[in-house]
């Protein structure tokens, strides 16, 4: 049975698909968001677990099927919705990529002709079947890269076998790729280490890696004044378009009023912003391990002693784990809320957007996850790194080394990170020459930041010059990222198979997205303790 057409087909209609995690549904949003701005149609595809998750958690009732102009239509990811896809990280991607481009392809043929009316899909990278549905329906595809253009570089390199990286049985090689510094194995994304315990993701990127082809773009959550060398380096392999920062408006303008999209699955402690409102300007280390890391119960020790040594305000997000494990992880030490009741505040979420641009924060603990880097840079602010798994170690490895706008934590020999450590650093990203020279670089790249996402911009530009491809436009074609290299849908025939699925859609396809004003209050899902280190 055909389904009503929600989403009418419009000329020039993109269809983005993300995976279900709000770190990659809000850059997608933010694109889309650009895209309309130029003059596109957009729609965001998401697993229907996505609205079941956002719809138990929405603090608004309203259901919609739009945000902000953007419209919204689910597929099934082959589970059923009440199935524990953290505790099954990697039974769920390959399940995902089974259902996955089954459903979609049937959602796409039934809502948008067979997909004639579409001009581009868009794709996240924990999706990269997308290219399939993509390639089969004639359509072409770009990619949306959600981590720095340098993990780009270094998956490439991994999959492609063009540099040798660490083993079991030579753990210590170094890898030096064009337009990164040296790497070591702490400075190296996870997934690409014999450690690795998240097989699922290997075979993911070795797929995607290994027929980069199958996107004709590669769009990038980044700027080209953040990573010029490694998006130089990368340009003969495919056609980049860094893109970001995709972050909130408001971090982008110091002008009030700004629209911004995001999607809501916690709420937030937002009294710790009149609580911020009572610190004295650059006083406050802030803390969070953002989404899904749960620290194992020594690190927090550690970090808690060392918040107490520092004397200094504090704002730390602890987010319960889902299933608390048996073993103390994630948790606080006991009696140290009480202990520290004049000195700083304990939340479980809180509004990060917020909390960054508030004049009272002075530094950031950070797990290096991309988002909340962005959201730093944009807002200027030095940090400290402590990254725990995926891309977060080679992010660290940036901010030291490459972007210079903040420290690393050591470990010391036995390979814990110590409060004395902890303690030393914050003292050094806070006062004296060091910490000067941090704030002044990070408040250039915030400025830098800005001018690329504003009009006319290297991103401004890049969203063009691939809206100009995209739709056949009169852009220039050898726009500065060079012309795109037509790899994927030239040659592809309009093939019109049979899928045997379950229908999609329907009354169903109503979301409570809440849609940020300005305020830009956006959570994630429920977190998972990967494992890590
Ligand atoms: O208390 C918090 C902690 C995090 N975040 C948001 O959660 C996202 C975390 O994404 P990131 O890529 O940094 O890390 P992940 O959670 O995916 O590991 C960022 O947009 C943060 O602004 C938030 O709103 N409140
Ligand atoms: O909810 C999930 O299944 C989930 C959430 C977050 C994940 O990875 C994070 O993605 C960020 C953007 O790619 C990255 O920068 C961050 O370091 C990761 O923790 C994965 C799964």
């Amino acid at each position: 049975m055909a389904l009503p057409l929600v989403d009418m087909p419009e000329e020039n209609h993109v269809l983005l698909v993300s995976f279900s995690s709000q770190g990659h549904i809000n850059p997608m949003l933010r694109l889309g968001k650009r895209l309309l701005s130029k003059g596109l149609h957009v729609t965001l595809a998401l697993t229907e677990v996505t609205r079941d998750r956002m719809l138990k958690s929405s603090t608004e009732s309203a259901g919609a099927s739009s945000v902000s102009g953007i419209g919204v239509v689910f597929f099934s990811d082959g589970l059923s919705l009440d199935y524990d896809r953290k505790a099954n990280l990697d039974f769920y991607i390959e399940t995902l990529g089974k259902y996955g481009p089954v459903n979609l392809s049937a959602l796409i043929r039934d809502r948008y002709h067979g997909g004639k009316k579409l001009v581009c899909l868009i794709a996240n990278p924990f999706v990269p079947w997308v290219a399939d549905v993509a390639s089969e329906l004639g359509i072409p595809c770009a990619l949306l890269w959600i981590q720095p253009y340098a993990i780009f570089a270094i998956y490439d390199s991994f999959y492609n076998k063009r540099n040798r990286f660490p083993t079991v049985d030579d753990p210590d090689v170094r890898v030096h790729l064009p337009g990164l510094p040296l790497m070591t194995t702490q400075d190296l994304p996870s997934f690409v280490l014999p450690t690795n315990p998240f097989n699922a993701f290997m075979k993911l990127f070795s797929g995607f890696f290994q027929h980069l082809e199958k996107f004709q773009w590669v769009l990038g959550n980044s700027f080209h004044e953040l990573e010029r060398d490694v998006v130089d380096s990368l340009s003969e392999l495919c056609s980049l378009r860094p893109v970001g920062p995709l972050v909130p408006m408001a971090l982008l303008s110091d002008e009030q009023g700004g629209q911004d999209v995001g999607v809501e699955m916690w709420k937030s402690e937002d009294s710790c912003i009149e609580w911020l409102d009572r610190q004295a300007p650059r006083s406050v280390v802030y803390v969070s391990f953002g989404s899904i890391v749960v620290l194992p119960a020594k690190q927090m020790e550690s970090i808690a002693v060392a918040l107490k040594n520092t004397k200094r305000p504090f704002l730390w997000v602890v987010k319960p784990p889902e299933k608390p494990p048996a073993d103390g992880a994630g948790e606080l030490p006991l009696g140290f809320t009480d202990e520290v009741t004049d000195q700083g505040r304990v939340v479980t979420w809180c509004p990060q957007i917020k909390v960054l641009s508030h004049p009272a924060i002075a530094c950031f603990v950070t797990h290096c996850g991309w988002n909340s880097m962005l959201e730093t840079i944009c807002s200027g602010i030095p940090m400290i790194a402590y990254p725990q798994w995926s891309d977060q170690p080679t992010n660290a490895k940036l901010i030291t080394d490459v972007f210079k706008i903040g420290l690393r934590l050591n470990k010391d020999e036995g390979g814990t990170i110590t409060s004395d450590e902890i303690e030393r650093c914050i003292e050094e990203v806070m006062v004296g020459a060091r910490a000067e020279e941090l704030r002044k670089t990070a408040d250039e790249l915030k400025r830098a930041a800005r001018e690329a996402a504003g009009p006319g911009g290297s991103s401004d530009r890049a969203i063009q010059q691939f809206v100009d491809e995209v739709t056949g436009g009169d852009g220039d074609d050898s726009g500065e990222y060079g012309a795109s290299k037509g790899n994927c849908h030239e040659d592809q025939i309009h093939d019109e198979k049979k899928v045997d699925v379950e229908e999609e859609g329907g009354e169903g396809d109503r979301l409570s997205l809440h849609m940020v004003m300005d305020d830009a209050t956006e959570v994630g899902p429920p977190g998972r303790t990967p494992s890590i280190d």
